[in-house]
């Protein structure tokens, strides 16, 4: 389904930091991630989202480099968006045409598909998760968990080497959720996946735990999310960033 020519692609983080105002959202972080399912794990405000930017090459970091497959993702737009693709938290920050088809169509006339293929290829994708019938849906009709199911074929109709994962499962229901699981489980694409579930990112490849902009754990998935997990039983609640 996804890209996938060639070796998997390295996504490389090089002493990076980002700030915003007087906050250091992520802080001299040094990554190289080549594995196939790498799940990024941390409190709320501890930077994931911040790192997923970064590697989709939304965010500038203020120091450091961010390259994915040699690409500094940043610089140079129109390679990473055939490289990495990103699944916002919210959709709503996420969709900017009217109709689900459009939504769809865009990613791929971005990627310089004519306008029949690229309807073609929104509604292959519709035909994928069962939802043909919403390619002329209104997209303000949709549920907040039907948005995100957009976004998300959005995301996969461009077949990224890369695809970054905010929270997929937010707002789906049960069933839908296993249908995603098992497509995202096929797809050879590299998956980094944000969360605050250590139970979605079980049988990854590894596991990044991020700390108040740090990296407080890095390793295999099992080990990494046991010690977040006996870290977050320890955690005094007086202490969570709301
Ligand atoms: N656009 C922004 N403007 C100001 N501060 C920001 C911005 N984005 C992130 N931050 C700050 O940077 C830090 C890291 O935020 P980030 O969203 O990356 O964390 P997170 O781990 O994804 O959190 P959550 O689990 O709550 O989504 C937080 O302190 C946050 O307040």
């Amino acid at each position: 389904m996804t890209a996938q020519a060639g070796p998997r692609p390295d996504i490389k983080l090089n002493s990076v930091t980002c700030r915003f105002g007087p906050r250091t959202a992520l802080r001299n972080v040094t990554l190289s991630l080549t594995e196939r399912r790498i799940g990024i794990i941390g409190r709320n405000g501890s930077g994931k989202t911040t790192l997923s930017r970064l590697i989709a090459g939304l965010v500038a970091p203020d120091e450091g480099t961010v390259r994915v497959a040699g690409v500094d993702v940043c610089k140079d737009r129109k390679t990473a968006i055939r490289t990495v693709g990103i699944l916002f938290q919210n959709p709503d920050h996420q969709i900017i045409f009217p109709t689900v088809e459009e939504e769809l169509a865009f990613g791929l006339r971005q990627l310089g598909h004519d306008k029949p293929a690229a309807r073609d290829g929104a509604r292959a994708m519709l035909a994928r998760f069962g939802r043909a019938e919403w390619h002329d849906r209104s997209v303000d009709s949709l549920s907040q968990g039907q948005r995100h199911l957009v976004c998300l074929m959005a995301v996969l109709a461009m077949a990224p080497k890369v695809i970054v994962l905010d929270e997929p499962f937010s707002g789906l229901d049960i069933p839908t959720t296993r249908a995603l699981r098992r497509f995202l489980d096929g797809l050879d694409a590299t998956l980094i996946h944000v969360t605050h579930d250590p139970g979605a990112l079980t049988r990854y490849d590894r596991a990044i735990w991020l700390d108040r902009g740090t990296v407080a754990g890095d390793g295999p998935a099992d080990t990494v999310l046991a010690n977040y997990l006996n870290a977050m039983q320890e955690a005094d609640d007086a202490d969570a960033d709301l």
